[in-house]
């Protein structure tokens, strides 16, 4: 049989990476989320298992230790991992992955899965990046701040990525996404 095709989607935070999964799910279904783990606190509605697998620091350090996961970067504090086991079963079943993270785990995918299609949401401007995260409400101006620093960092490794997108809007972003994943489907 053969393999799923394993995509990643990386861009700065609030750029709107979850908002566009979000809206992807809803359209494609053959499309496999991965959920990560992290070590940071759920936010208002989170729950453990759906959007994040949420561990102690401890825990994930042990995942670390027993070759859990397939790649892991600490972000702003905290740290954030993909759990190895679920994207190959998936693959090996014949279905398509998405991995949803931040640029330093994207590289280190790149190197363990040089056939990944590496996907980067750009936001329109970096003004519009900063409302957003001030417009979601879930973090205060210093983290804002940090993520903001962080995301000028990521941006300028989009280089390393096969595909820019840019967020301006969410159907857009969701269409453009859509061919990409059709085109990689009619690949020779
Ligand atoms: N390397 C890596 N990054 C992840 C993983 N899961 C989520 N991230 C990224 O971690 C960053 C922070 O995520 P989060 O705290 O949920 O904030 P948000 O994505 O800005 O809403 C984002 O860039 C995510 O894409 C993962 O498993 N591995
Ligand atoms: N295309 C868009 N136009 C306007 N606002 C958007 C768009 N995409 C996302 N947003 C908003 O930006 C904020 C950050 O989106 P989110 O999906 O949480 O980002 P990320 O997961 O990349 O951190 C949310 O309030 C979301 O509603």
């Amino acid at each position: 049989m053969r393999k799923g095709l394993l995509f990643v989607l990386s861009g700065p935070s609030g750029v709107g990476k979850g908002t566009v999964c979000k809206a992807l799910q809803k359209k494609t279904t053959d499309l496999t989320y991965s959920v990560s783990v992290t070590t940071r606190q759920p936010r208002l509605g989170e729950v453990d298992g759906v959007n994040y697998f949420f561990r102690s620091r401890e825990q994930f350090l042990d995942m670390i230790e027993n070759d859990e996961l397939l790649e892991y970067a600490e972000y702003v504090g905290n740290y954030y991992g993909t759990p190895r086991d679920f994207v190959e079963k998936t693959l090996a079943e014949g279905k398509d992955i998405l991995l949803e993270i931040e640029v330093q785990g994207a590289l280190m995918v790149k190197e363990k899965f040089p056939e990944g299609i590496f996907i980067f949401l750009t936001p329109p401007s970096l003004e519009e990046l900063k409302d957003r995260i001030r417009g979601r409400g879930t973090e205060n101006d210093s983290v804002i701040d940090h993520r903001m620093n962080v995301a000028v960092e990521e941006i300028a490794l989009m280089q390393h990525y096969d595909y820019a997108v840019v967020n301006d809007e969410i159907d857009l972003a969701c269409q453009r996404i859509e061919s990409i994943i059709i085109a990689e489907h009619c690949k020779i």
